[in-house]
């Protein structure tokens, strides 16, 4: 079952105090469906990033390459967020999903879902991953439209959803353009910048220092085309936010691959997954505080065990 702890802070507010807690850093290990996002939770993380990579590959069995639509990254965010309200979920919003309105709609509709922050970037709609080449941005002004919107629409609900804006510029038109489009973005009331991209530590360095004091977020994606970074290394150089948004997505590609080959191969499952049986996965995903509530309300269903 859903979580049932209850918090008068909202997520937007929780992710704002851990961003502003001095000498953290945010760590958001990426998850994409409950299973990835339950197993995050059990391990301790404080806050959660919803990848849309991942939800295209998982959702939709689709790559990356602009087919999810508002519905599908809303309905997971809803589901994800869900899980526990006290661990703050940032959520990729791709473009916004169209013109000023449909950017609009999103920032409601993610707002309405519990989402604490969601990242808009300036890819034209029929947008890819970052780290793919050969992207399309749209102009400076229509993605200032879009983080328009976004704050508008924040301010119209009276909300507090951090708004972070990502710009794909550095692949297309190099650093001093999107070094320009993040400072502009933040100007009209974005709250954290998010260079998508970056290609060496001095741009990493330079993108924090030229920004500062605003919090700065580090994509890091195994295979992707920026330097491998840890967490420490990361805040040392001074991002206040870390995503590793294929962490669950790589690793649930490796280990699914090798168990169904080995299904294929021998008509068996391999050894080291016999001792999984099904209480373990439930167990992460919520079951004993399923009976407990099931027990409070008078159930007898659970009463000896399952
Ligand atoms: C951050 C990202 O938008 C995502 O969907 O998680 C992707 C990451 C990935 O492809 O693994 C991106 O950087 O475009």
């Amino acid at each position: 079952m859903e979580s049932t702890s209850t918090s008068s802070i909202s997520p937007a507010s929780l992710l704002r105090r851990q961003i502003a807690t001095k000498d953290e850093i945010v760590v958001c290990p990426g998850v994409y469906d409950g299973l990835s996002a339950r197993i995050a939770l059990h391990a301790g993380f404080k806050s959660l990033y919803m990848t849309g990579s991942g939800t295209a590959v998982s959702r939709l069995g689709m790559p990356d390459i602009g087919l999810t639509t508002l519905n599908d990254m809303r309905d997971n965010a809803a589901l994800i967020s869900s899980l526990d309200p006290s661990v703050p979920l940032i959520a990729d919003a791709d473009t916004g999903y169209g013109g000023a309105l449909m950017v609009g709609r999103t920032v409601a509709q993610y707002m309405r879902a519990g989402v604490a922050a969601l990242h808009l970037e300036d890819q034209v709609v029929n947008k890819r991953c970052g780290h793919l080449r050969n992207k399309e941005l749209v102009s400076e002004d229509e993605y200032m439209s879009r983080i328009k919107a976004a704050v508008n629409m924040r301010t119209k609900l009276d909300g507090d959803i951090v708004i972070i804006a990502r710009t794909d510029a550095l692949q297309v038109f190099g650093f001093d353009v999107a070094l320009n489009r993040l400072k502009m973005a933040i100007s009209l009331g974005a709250d954290v910048a998010f260079l998508e991209g970056i290609r060496t530590l001095e741009e990493a360095e330079r993108v924090c220092k030229e920004l500062h004091p605003t919090p700065v977020l580090y994509n890091m994606v195994q295979g992707g085309v920026s330097p491998r970074l840890t967490v420490s290394e990361a805040q040392k150089i001074g991002f206040k936010i870390i995503i590793f948004p294929a962490i669950a997505s790589r690793a649930a590609f490796l280990s699914i691959t090798k168990s169904v080959q080995y299904l294929k191969e021998t008509g068996d499952f391999p050894d080291e997954t016999a001792h999984v049986g099904p209480a373990s996965l439930y167990s992460v995903c919520g079951l004993d505080e399923a009976m407990e509530f099931d027990k409070a309300a008078g159930g007898k269903s659970y009463e000896g065990g399952i």
